[in-house]
């Protein structure tokens, strides 16, 4: 057991047992009716298997891995990184949801502020989950404040979800937007200021 960035008791990262997953999605493609011996298909359900363990390869991993590089630079402003693409599946249906993030923080009082690359980096590690866009979203914003020490934190994902456009509602183009705000953030000036430069008319 390790203790994830809240002091809670998170489980070790499991190795992708490649194996499993390569079984279920020949019994799959067993259980819709195909022959998964045909030629196109003969080599699916291990490729599948190689696509899923890229795909959850956020499960297990820790945000303290990816917020390492840090500069003491003094800024005590805003900065914010827009339009980061997202690619996760909802939990639900295992589709995909895809969009954008935007990440604005205010670095702490020691104007401690972390490598550009590595918010996007964050923003993949929450992504390659089985997820909820909701709780992505506040796990962004969460490992901000209580790894790298963010005076406030504003992110925003607005994303279309696959399980709404492709089928079920059958709803293609609506875009879900959800937003996490944290510590100076909330003030209603730089909640604003943020989403100006998030969202500028
Ligand atoms: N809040 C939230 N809901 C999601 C997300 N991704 C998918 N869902 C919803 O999860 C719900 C699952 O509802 P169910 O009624 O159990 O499943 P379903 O019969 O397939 O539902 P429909 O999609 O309405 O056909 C649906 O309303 C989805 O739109 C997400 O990221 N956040
Ligand atoms: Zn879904």
């Amino acid at each position: 057991m390790d203790d994830d960035v809240a002091g809670r008791p998170v489980e070790a990262p499991r190795a992708f047992d490649l194996a499993r997953a390569e079984a279920a999605v020949r019994e799959l493609l067993l259980a819709v009716g195909e022959d998964p011996e045909r030629d196109g298909l003969r080599d699916t359900p291990a490729r599948v298997a190689r696509a899923y363990a890229e795909m959850f390869a956020g499960l297990g991993r820790d945000p303290r891995d990816v917020l390492t590089t840090t500069f003491d630079e003094g800024h005590e402003e805003m900065v914010l990184v827009k339009d980061i693409p997202v690619y996760s599946q909802c939990e639900h249906h295992l589709l995909p949801f895809h969009g954008m993030a935007h990440v604005a923080y205010i670095p702490a009082k020691d104007g401690r502020i972390a490598g550009l690359s590595k918010l996007a980096r964050l923003v993949d590690l929450y992504a390659r989950r089985p997820q909820v866009q909701e709780r992505m979203t506040t796990q962004i914003a969460d490992a901000l404040v209580e790894v790298l020490g963010a005076a406030g934190v504003i992110v925003v994902v607005e994303c279309e979800h696959l399980c709404m456009s492709m089928r079920g509602v059958r709803a293609p183009g609506s875009r879900t937007v959800t937003s996490a705000v944290r510590g100076q953030m909330r003030n209603p000036a730089t909640r604003a200021e943020a989403m100006s430069l998030i969202r500028p008319r």
